[in-house]
């Protein structure tokens, strides 16, 4: 047992760089996670959907419908942005571990460093560290820079900006291609239909290169609680989405271009009709990987349930309505069955979600 409390933290925050073989607390076993078949993208591969096609409205509906995950490009966040919350995030985790755990996350917070949140739902730890910034990065990020946080914060302000103008215009397209118009179908879009009131977060990941990649695991299998996530990851792959009937499938990532999951929220406010995608990262032998992950839902005093306009007698509402923070209670209690227990009715198709995968058991 460990005598004082930061004992404990720096247990489970090892200084990657410094270990040569994979410790058996992070060596995982296949049946530790969701055990499909993995493919590389030449078996079959997420949508590219390029926002100035005339037919990006259509395409994204297919690609949620079918995939729960599609990537986009030409989305209008500049080159020179993402290269400056890439960097930003590469100098923060590239600072020695007491300085980043002047910055972690308290047992009952939700900003700062730590380990994976999904992490007790495990027995073995994952090859990972994370960043969760909720609301203005400042009071953190002086933790970590004293000297020079302003420009990190103005990177990440900046970036949040940008993020909440194309997650409100994804959320036009995706509702759009389910014959909801922002404007007069959904209140909380506001007037111009910006979704101005939306909260979110932003999560950064950084996976270090591992010496055992194959039996490590970055960030194991979930679904965001979101309504949508907008995902950059840098030139090193790693990001897998589980397709239906298929198995594991490697999102390469394409030059500028952002991954955008369908969440949990959305799964609700569809019901059922875009399902939320279940996904995990894997790591590398020599590259380190990072990956930003703006999580965008609704405002804290909205109740998010299936839409009237895709409710009817032959289409009863298959889940109750509930706010963001209550679902995000629900997920930490019971993870990857959280959908199931928002569900009013059984489903059609037998007596799970699709999302529901037995994997919240401790192993090992
Ligand atoms: C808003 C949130 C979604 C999230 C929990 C959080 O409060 C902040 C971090 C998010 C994240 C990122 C990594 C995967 C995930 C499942 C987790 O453990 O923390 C998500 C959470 C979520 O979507 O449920
Ligand atoms: O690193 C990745 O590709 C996935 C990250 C992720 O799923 C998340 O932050 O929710
Ligand atoms: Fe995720």
């Amino acid at each position: 047992m460990p005598s004082r409390p930061s004992d404990a933290i720096i247990r489970l925050h090892p200084d990657f760089t410094s270990l040569q073989e994979l410790p058996e607390s992070y060596a995982w076993n296949q049946r530790d996670d969701i055990d499909y078949p993995s493919f590389d993208s030449s078996a079959e591969s997420v949508p590219i959907i390029d926002l100035n096609d005339p037919n990006a409205l259509q395409n994204i509906g297919h690609a949620c419908r079918t995939w729960g995950v599609f990537q986009v490009i030409n989305h209008g966040v500049s080159t020179t942005l993402l290269d400056m919350v890439e960097s930003t995030s590469r100098t923060l985790f590239s600072l020695p571990v007491n300085q980043k755990l002047k910055a972690a996350r308290s047992p009952d917070g939700v900003s700062g460093y730590g380990f994976a949140r999904i992490s007790s739902f495990f027995s073995k730890l994952m090859w990972s560290e994370g960043f969760t910034i909720v609301g203005s990065p400042d009071e953190h990020f002086r933790q970590l820079w004293p000297h020079d946080y302003t420009n990190h914060c103005d990177v990440i302000k900046e970036y949040k900006q940008e993020m909440k103008k194309l997650a409100g215009r994804l959320m036009c397209l995706m509702l759009g291609s389910l014959g909801i118009t922002a404007k007069q179908d959904i209140k909380w879009a506001g007037p111009r239909s910006d979704f101005k009131e939306a909260s979110a977060a932003l999560q950064l990941n950084y996976y270090p290169a591992c010496p055992d990649p194959d039996r490590a695991m970055g960030l194991a299998a979930h679904t965001d609680s979101t309504l949508l996530t907008i995902l950059y990851q840098n030139s090193t792959s790693g990001l897998q989405v589980l397709k239906e009937g298929v198995g594991w499938i490697k999102v390469s990532p394409v030059p500028d271009g952002l991954v955008i999951n369908v969440g949990d929220l959305m799964h609700i406010l569809s019901n059922g009709s875009y399902p939320s995608v279940l996904h995990r990262a894997m790591v590398n032998r020599t590259r380190h990987r990072l990956s930003i992950a703006y999580l965008y839902g609704p405002p804290s005093s909205v109740k998010i349930s299936p839409h009237p306009k895709l409710v009817g007698p032959t289409h009863p509402p298959l889940y109750r309505p509930i706010t963001w923070n209550e679902y995000l209670d629900t997920k930490a209690k019971y993870f990857n069955k959280a959908l199931s227990w928002v569900r009013v009715c059984v489903p059609l198709n037998g007596l799970v979600d699709v999302n529901e995968h037995n994997n919240s058991v401790k192993v090992g």
